[in-house]
């Protein structure tokens, strides 16, 4: 099999967020608040910079908060402040009471990002005083090791500089796409958004058929682990096509091409797979408002 050549790797800046001026503020600080405040510091920004809003805290928000990072700073008259930019990380279904409040710091250039799944830029607008610039983002968890992928939309009072802004913090925690459609962003939520889960649940699969084929249980796990974490690597360095790199595995009248048989048939994957984005795509138009 030829050796696939590798991609060449442009770093990009390493400390963008660096001459940030702040302050930012972080509304829901829990799983990808959390890693997205971790890229935002390894990206340059001063912990000082930061409010995390959370009334649940986690032990890494507060591990934080040694560093600078203000954590639920006491309200009261003096608590105006004009952020630059603010992130809004609670689940969906937290926003109606959560976001409105945020008015306490949306400022002449406040720019807010959203990364609900669902909220619209037009329930956000409502939500927030008039004429807000706002950014509605889709990420995913690979975000927590800085491969992540999201997808944004802008909303017209979004300034070119302020969607600068945007994509220096959503490149802290992986790829960026801009798209001019709002509407394609619940089917990036169903693909990328949700698409983790489906990798993780291909090794859990994985695991429990090599179990039935006969496999000591933690063989069979670490096996689909390394094969699905392998194959991932192999992909992001290799400049080959996903469906070339398959046909790389395939011999003809092979092992794989038995498997490949019941996977690509009429009830494997692309059905399956179909079927689980299209659901994912209506679940994100349900929870829109
Ligand atoms: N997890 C994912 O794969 C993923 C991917 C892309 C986008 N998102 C979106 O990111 C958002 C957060 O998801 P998550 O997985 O990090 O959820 P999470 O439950 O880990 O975090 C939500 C945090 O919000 C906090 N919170 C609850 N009410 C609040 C309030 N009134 N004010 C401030 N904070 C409040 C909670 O204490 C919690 O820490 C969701 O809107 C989700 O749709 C998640
Ligand atoms: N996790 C969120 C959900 O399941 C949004 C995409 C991934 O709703």
């Amino acid at each position: 099999m030829k050796k696939p050549a590798k991609k060449s790797s442009k770093k990009p800046a390493t400390k963008p967020l660096a001459s940030f001026t702040g302050p930012l503020v972080l509304l829901g600080a829990g799983k990808m608040g959390q890693a997205m405040l971790d890229g935002w510091l390894g990206r340059g920004l001063k912990a000082q910079k930061v409010i995390a809003l959370d009334p649940n805290p986690s032990k890494d928000i507060k591990a934080t908060a040694k560093r600078g990072v203000k954590v639920n700073p006491k309200a009261g008259p003096r608590a105006k402040a004009d952020a630059q930019a603010i992130v809004v990380a609670v689940k969906p279904q937290m926003a109606p009471d959560a976001v409105p409040p945020l008015g306490l710091y949306v400022g002449k250039s406040t720019l807010v990002v959203s990364i609900m799944a669902g909220r619209t830029i037009a329930f956000l607008e409502k939500a927030l005083p008039p004429g807000t610039a706002i950014v509605r983002a889709m990420p995913n968890t690979p975000a927590a090791v800085g491969r992540g992928i999201s997808v944004a939309v802008a909303n017209k009072q979004v300034t070119t500089k302020q969607r600068k802004l945007a994509s220096d913090l959503l490149s802290a925690i992986g790829k960026v796409e801009w798209v001019g459609d709002e509407g394609l962003i619940d089917a990036v939520t169903a693909v990328s958004g949700s698409g983790p889960a489906y990798v993780f649940l291909l090794v859990e699969a994985m695991t429990k058929a090599g179990i039935a084929a006969g496999l000591p249980p933690e063989l069979a796990y670490r096996l689909a682990r390394e094969t699905v974490a392998g194959s991932g690597e192999l992909l992001h360095q290799s400049t080959l096509d996903a469906a070339t790199l398959r046909k790389n595995v395939t011999s003809p009248g092979g092992t794989t091409a038995a498997a490949l048989n019941v996977l690509m048939g009429p009830a494997g994957f692309d059905k399956l797979l179909g079927e689980a984005i299209a659901a994912a795509t209506k679940r994100s138009q349900e929870l829109a408002g």
